[in-house]
């Protein structure tokens, strides 16, 4: 973070962003609109997130073009999180890793979002392709949407006792992950998503053990479209603050190409005070 900074472009290219960007509605029009943010992204916002599902609903055209706009970013010097939220069983989920982690492959990214619905366990193939290659996962914890509370926050049962929500279970095995294979590093390479929009008191996410180095990185969408203020973001992370990732993807495209120089300023004007 203090080489790229806190702020993360999305790259998604939604259906009314690409008409109001005078796109066409194709893996073409994402290819170009995913080109034309990162060429205003550079030297300036460190790291970007593409959203593989708005390339990957264009089939085998969509993903020969996020290839071209992780080349794109790479170029350009960024750091890439695909956002691709995948989970299954490890055997499979190794093959995911391999897609998404795998130096020399055509997805290869920096980190991959991960989805921990079938267990923590699940995740040794990537955890070791992980420190095998310096990439980083971002396993899902609090996500921002509102839906999301009937699951993460239930309370799993330990005999007689209950045990901790799901989500502040999910971040605490991410915390014991970096802290057993710290190896001298000052932040883990396992992250954590937890929303800016969430309660993290109600969900008992324990923020303070995210900060205990090695520090557990938070990935944090829900800033801009989703309600929540950028310049909140050590009220609402506390300790953490210094580990979060803001992103956010409409807020900073929706004035159109433009905008998005206007957008970048003042975002990063306001994390600048924040984290002051
Ligand atoms: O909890 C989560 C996890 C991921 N996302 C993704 O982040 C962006 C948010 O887009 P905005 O336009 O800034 O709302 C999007 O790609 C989501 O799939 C999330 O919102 N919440």
């Amino acid at each position: 973070m203090d080489r790229y900074g806190h702020l993360c472009v999305g790259i998604d290219p939604h259906t009314y962003l690409l008409e109001k960007w005078n796109l066409p509605v194709s893996a073409v029009g994402a290819h170009e609109f995913g080109l034309r943010i990162i060429e205003k992204l550079e030297n300036r916002v460190g790291i970007v997130k593409p959203q593989v599902a708005f390339y990957e609903r264009f089939g085998a055209s969509g993903f020969k073009v996020l290839e071209d706009v992780f080349e794109a970013a790479r170029a350009a010097g960024l750091i890439v999180i695909a956002d691709v939220k995948r989970g299954d069983v490890g055997s499979t989920l190794e093959a995911y890793s391999e897609a998404w982690l795998t130096p020399g492959m055509p997805l290869e990214a920096d980190a991959m979002t991960i989805n921990p619905y079938q267990g923590f366990d699940t995740f040794r193939p990537p955890l070791e392709m992980t420190e095998k290659y310096h990439k980083g996962l971002f396993v899902l914890a609090a996500t921002s949407n509102p839906e999301s509370a009937s699951v993460q926050t239930a309370r799993r049962v330990r005999g007689s006792q209950e045990g901790r929500t799901v989500a502040g279970g999910i971040a605490a095995r991410a915390a014991r992950w970096n802290r057993e294979h710290s190896d001298g590093r000052t932040k883990g390479s396992v992250g954590v998503v937890i929303g800016a929009t969430v309660d993290l008191e109600m969900l008992d996410i324990d923020v303070d053990d995210l900060a205990t180095e090695p520090d557990t990185p938070i990935l944090a969408p829900g800033f801009g479209h989703q309600g929540a203020n950028f310049a909140d973001v050590r009220r609402i992370f506390g300790k953490s603050a210094d580990n979060v990732i803001v992103t956010s993807s409409r807020a900073m495209v929706e004035d159109g190409h433009d905008g998005l120089d206007r957008a970048i300023d003042t975002q990063l004007a306001t994390l600048e005070t924040a984290f002051a």
